[in-house]
């Protein structure tokens, strides 16, 4: 049995992005309210009952946080161009390496816009 666990965080950050409509407000540096969703997948563990203690992912993502909140986005290292997809991308490999095998998605949307972008990953 596949199970697939998931855990929020939310982080402010500013940035800038080159795009071929509604070009001028996007060029100046502004800011979102961005929303991270990463699920893990896979068996339970008969010994704890779970797939991952929901800790141990809270521990990760703190540590993703930290590398994007308060930060300007154009110049985080590894980000690249600071689009949702980018964030996707970014978040999936910036998780410790021992949760990396299992991530099955990773989801990052502005609430304020309705804008969302989600990367997912095939099932091991
Ligand atoms: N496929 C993608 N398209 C766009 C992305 C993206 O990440 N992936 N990002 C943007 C911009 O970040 C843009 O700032 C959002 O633009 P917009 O919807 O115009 O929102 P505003 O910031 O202008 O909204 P306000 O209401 O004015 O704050 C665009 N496309
Ligand atoms: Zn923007």
């Amino acid at each position: 049995m596949q199970f697939t666990i998931s855990q929020r965080f939310f982080f402010d950050a500013a940035h800038t992005l080159r795009r071929e409509i509604e070009a001028e407000g996007s060029r100046r540096i502004h800011g979102h309210t961005y929303h991270a969703e990463v699920s893990l997948s896979g068996p339970r563990d008969p010994a704890t009952g779970m797939v991952l203690d929901l800790g141990l992912l809270r521990r990760g993502l703190d540590l993703v946080r930290e590398q994007l909140d308060h930060h300007m986005l154009d110049e985080v290292p590894g980000l690249g161009i600071p689009t949702l997809e980018n964030l996707c991308l970014f978040i999936a490999q910036a998780l410790p390496a021992e949760l990396r095998p299992r991530v099955s998605r990773v989801r990052v949307w502005r609430e304020a816009l309705g804008d969302s972008c989600a990367l997912d990953f095939t099932p091991p």
